[in-house]
C-alpha cells in the first residue's frame, strides 16, 4: 500500500534541507509539521513506501527521521528505511527504547536517537548537528588538520582512529540525543572521562555544565556534601549553606567517576535522584528537584561488587541505561603512534619545547609494550621523553612488566608530566612535642612509600595499592591527602 505524503508541504525551497519523516502510526506527523515545517523542506509519510522515489525531486533527502513505537512493526520497518538510506543520516524518534533496542539501532547505522517528548529546539539542535556534522557551529568540532581528533572545548580532545573506538564514538553519538544514563567501563587510564565528556558534548545538554566527581577520592560525609550540598549549621564548620554538584549541574551532565567505590550510605540517595530527580541537602528539610543527566564510570568489576553486596543492584540497573566499554590500549595498538604524536604535540606546547621525533626502535617498543596504565601511562612516558630526550631510559621503561626485577632496579627518571611529584615534607616546629614529630615523620615515610609504589607500577594505582597491601580506595585517598601530584 502506498499512502505517501499524507500531509501537504508547507513550503518548498531548494535551499531548505529536505527531510523525509516516516511515522508508521501518524502520531507525530502533525506535531513535526507544526514545529519544523518552516525550517525544513519536509516530506511526511505514515506507511512504508518507496520513500523518496515518490518525492517530486530526484534529489536524495538530506535526512530521514523514523518514529519508533516499540511495537513489533518498528524493527522491520526501520530495517526497510535503513535499507534505502545509504549515506543519508537517519534519526530515530523514540519513547523509551531499552538498551537492546538501542543496540539494534546502532548496529543498523542509526545516527542518533531522540527521546520523546522533545521540543522544537531540542529536535532542531540534533537535526542541525547531523545535517552538518563537521560545521563550526556544531557542539563538537572536527580538527582542521586531521579527522582523528575531536575538540571538546577547553583544549581537550577525543582522539580515536581504531575501528573499536570509532564504533564507540558512533554509539555515543547515537545515544547523544537521549538522556539515558550511561555507564562507562574500562581499565584505569583508558579514557573514561574523555568519553564521558564526548557523550556530554554530543548531547542536547552540550552547552550546559559538565562536572566530574570522583566518588573514591573522599570519605562518605565529604562526598555527600560535595554531591548534594549542605545547609548552614549542618555540621561544625558549615558557616553558610552551599549547593552541591547536582544543583550546580542542573540542566547539564554529572560524571560520577569510580562509582563502584561509592559508599553504601550514599548509594540510596543517588538512587533517589536517578528515580525522580529529588534530593535533600545535608541538614536540610526541603527536597530539591534537578534535571541532571548522570554518566558513571568504574574500572572495578561491578557485578562482583553486587554479588558481594557492596554495590546496590537496583542502582546498577538505574545507572546502566546503556554501557560503553573502552578497550585497553593493548587492544588498540594501531592507535599508539597516533596518540604518541598527539601527546608529544601537547607536551611540547605545555613545556614550550620543540617536538621530539620518535625513533624506529622506540616506535617498535611502544607498539609491543603492554601499557598497563593505558593512555595515562603513554602520556606520561611521552612527556618524560620530551624533557629527558633520553631514548635509552625510555626504552628500559618499556620492558614487559614481568621482567622488571625489583622496584629499586627501575631507572631513575625525572618526573615531568602529570605526576609532578614533590613529597610535601611535614615541617616540625621545635616545641610541638614528640607526638607531633612522630606524626610528621610517619607521614613523610608513608608518602615516600606510596610514591615508590606508584613509580614502580607506572602510576597504575590499582597495582600500586596491591603492592602496598591497602585498598584502592585508601590509596586514592592518601594520594590526595599527601598531594602526590595530579594523578587525574
Ligand atoms: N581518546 C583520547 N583522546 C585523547 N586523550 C585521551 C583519550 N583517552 C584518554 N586520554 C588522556 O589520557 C589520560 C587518561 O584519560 P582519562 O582520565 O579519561 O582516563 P580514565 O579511564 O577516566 O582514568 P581513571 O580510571 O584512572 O579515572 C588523560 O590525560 C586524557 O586526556
Amino acid at each position: 500500500m502506498s499512502t505517501s505524503a499524507l500531509l501537504p508541504q508547507t513550503r518548498r525551497s531548494p535551499v531548505l534541507a529536505q527531510i523525509v519523516v516516516f511515522d508508521p502510526n501518524v502520531l507525530l506527523l502533525e506535531y513535526i509539521r507544526e514545529t519544523l515545517g518552516d525550517a525544513y523542506n519536509l516530506h511526511l509519510f505514515s506507511e512504508k513506501t518507496s520513500l523518496w522515489r515518490e518525492l517530486t525531486s530526484d534529489r536524495k533527502p538530506d535526512m530521514l527521521m523514523f518514529s519508533w513505537d516499540s511495537s513489533h512493526r518498528s524493527l522491520p520497518m526501520l530495517q526497510q528505511v535503513m535499507g534505502q538510506a545509504g549515506s543519508v543520516p537517519v534519526l530515530v524518534l523514540a519513547c523509551t527504547p531499552d538498551a537492546h533496542e538501542m543496540r539494534l539501532m546502532m548496529t543498523m547505522g542509526v545516527r542518533a536517537v531522540v527521546l520523546k517528548p522533545f521540543d522544537q529546539e531540542d529536535l532542531q539542535q540534533v537535526i542541525e548537528k547531523h545535517l552538518r556534522p563537521a560545521g563550526p557551529e556544531t557542539p563538537y568540532l572536527m580538527s582542521q588538520q586531521k579527522d582523528v581528533e575531536i575538540a571538546l572545548g577547553d583544549d581537550r580532545y577525543f582522539v580515536r582512529s581504531s575501528p573499536a573506538m570509532r564504533a564507540l564514538e558512533q554509539q555515543a553519538m547515537v545515544i547523544g540525543g537521549s538522556d539515558i544514563p550511561v555507564l562507562v567501563l574500562g581499565e584505569s587510564g583508558t579514557g573514561k572521562e574523555v568519553l564521558a565528556l564526548f557523550l556530554h558534548k554530543s548531547s542536547l545538554r552540550s552547552k550546559q555544565t559538565f562536572l566530574k566527581v570522583n566518588c573514591a577520592a573522599m570519605p562518605a560525609d565529604l562526598l555527600e556534601s560535595e554531591l548534594f550540598g549542605y545547609e548552614q549549621g549542618a555540621f561544625t564548620g558549615a558557616a553558610k549553606a552551599k549547593p552541591g554538584k547536582f544543583e550546580i549541574c542542573n540542566g547539564g551532565t554529572i560524571f560520577l567517576d569510580e562509582i563502584g567505590e561509592m559508599p553504601a550510605s550514599l548509594q540510596a540517595k543517588l538512587l533517589h535522584v536517578l528515580q525522580d530527580g529529588t534530593f535533600t541537602r545535608l541538614g536540610g528539610k526541603t527536597p530539591q528537584k534537578v534535571d541532571v543527566r548522570v554518566i558513571a564510570a568504574t574500572n572495578i568489576n561491578i557485578k562482583q561488587s553486587i554479588a558481594e553486596k557492596s554495590f546496590r543492584e537496583d542502582l546498577y540497573y538505574r545507572l546502566n541505561g546503556f554501557s560503553l566499554t573502552l578497550p585497553p590500549l593493548r587492544e588498540r595498538r594501531e592507535e599508539i603512534q597516533l596518540l604518541s604524536d598527539y601527546f608529544m604535540r601537547r607536551a611540547a606546547a605545555k613545556y614550550s619545547r620543540a617536538t621530539l621525533p620518535f625513533t624506529e626502535r622506540m616506535k617498535q617498543a611502544m607498539t609491543e609494550y603492554s601499557w598497563p596504565g593505558n593512555l595515562r601511562e603513554l602520556e606520561n612516558i611521552v612527556s618524560r621523553y620530551l624533557i629527558l630526550g633520553d631514548e635509552a631510559s625510555i626504552l628500559s621503561e618499556l620492558q614487559p612488566i614481568a621482567s622488571v626485577p625489583h622496584v629499586h632496579a627501575l631507572p631513575q627518571v625525572v618526573e615531568v608530566a602529570a605526576p609532578v611529584v614533590e613529597v610535601p615534607r611535614t615541617t616540625h616546629t621545635p616545641g610541638e612535642g614528640l607526638k607531633s614529630l612522630v606524626k610528621s615523620l610517619k607521614g613523610d615515610a608513608e608518602a615516600m612509600a606510596i610514591l615508590e609504589a606508584l613509580e614502580a607500577n607506572r602510576w597504575n594505582r590499582k597495582a600500586a595499592a596491591k603492592n602496598l597491601q591497602i585498598s584502592y580506595k585508601a590509596l586514592l585517598y592518601k594520594i590526595k591527602n599527601y598531594n602526590l601530584g595530579a594523578t587525574k
